[in-house]
């Protein structure tokens, strides 16, 4: 499920993963919730992912609630150009905490690098709140389509790896996957 602040590229992120293709022009804000099925191949094992886009706007706040509960992992969106985007994570991490399952797969993703010249949000102060929080952390964009599919592979291979239980299989180390990103840049506003 993808959650965060509305117009932090949440659905372009969807869009870019499924279809490979950058949903350019005027910003159509999600309504409620949405979704779309992916088929991976991980590890010479089909997975299927469901993907729940939602709605970033407060009025839908009590709709998206409800599919907290159901979603085995979180991907939690900010945009490096918007810097309340930013701020607002920990609200978005009280929230998943109240409403998600426990042993959720959580990852935090800082969008919109592409954006160079507007990033107000470094690199640095993602990775120092993620490490707070123990969640593993990149940065992506949806228009250059940078660490898109690592970010679902990443979560692909979590679930995979959870709901086979192979015991001969090496324990799938998610924070150490999430290192393959490749770096956008960082030239910042400020
Ligand atoms: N430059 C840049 N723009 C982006 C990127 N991702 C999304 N955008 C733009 O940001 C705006 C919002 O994108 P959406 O994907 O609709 O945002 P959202 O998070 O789904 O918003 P809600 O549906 O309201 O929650 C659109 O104008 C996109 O074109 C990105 O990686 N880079």
């Amino acid at each position: 499920m993808l959650v965060g602040d509305s117009g932090v590229g949440k659905t372009c992120l969807l869009v870019r993963f499924k279809d490979g293709a950058f949903l350019a022009g005027s910003f159509i804000s999600t309504v409620g919730i949405d979704f779309r099925n992916k088929v991976l191949t991980v590890d010479g094992v089909k997975v299927k992912l469901q993907i729940w886009d939602t709605a970033g706007q407060e009025r839908f706040r009590s709709v998206t609630h409800a599919y907290y509960r159901d979603a085995h992992a979180l991907l939690l969106l900010y945009d490096v150009t918007n810097k309340a985007s930013f701020d607002n994570i920990q609200a978005w991490l009280t929230e998943i905490h109240e409403y998600a399952q426990q042993d959720v797969v959580l990852m935090l993703l800082g969008n919109k690098v592409d954006s160079a010249q507007d990033r107000v949000v470094k690199r640095e102060d993602g990775e120092k709140l993620a490490k707070e929080y123990g969640v593993p952390f990149m940065e992506t964009s949806a228009k250059s389509g940078l660490n898109v599919e690592l970010a679902f592979t990443a979560i692909a291979k979590e679930l995979k790896h959870r709901s086979m239980k192979l015991p001969n299989e090496p324990k799938f180390k998610l924070h150490d996957y999430v290192k393959k990103e490749v770096r956008g840049s960082s030239c910042c506003r400020s």
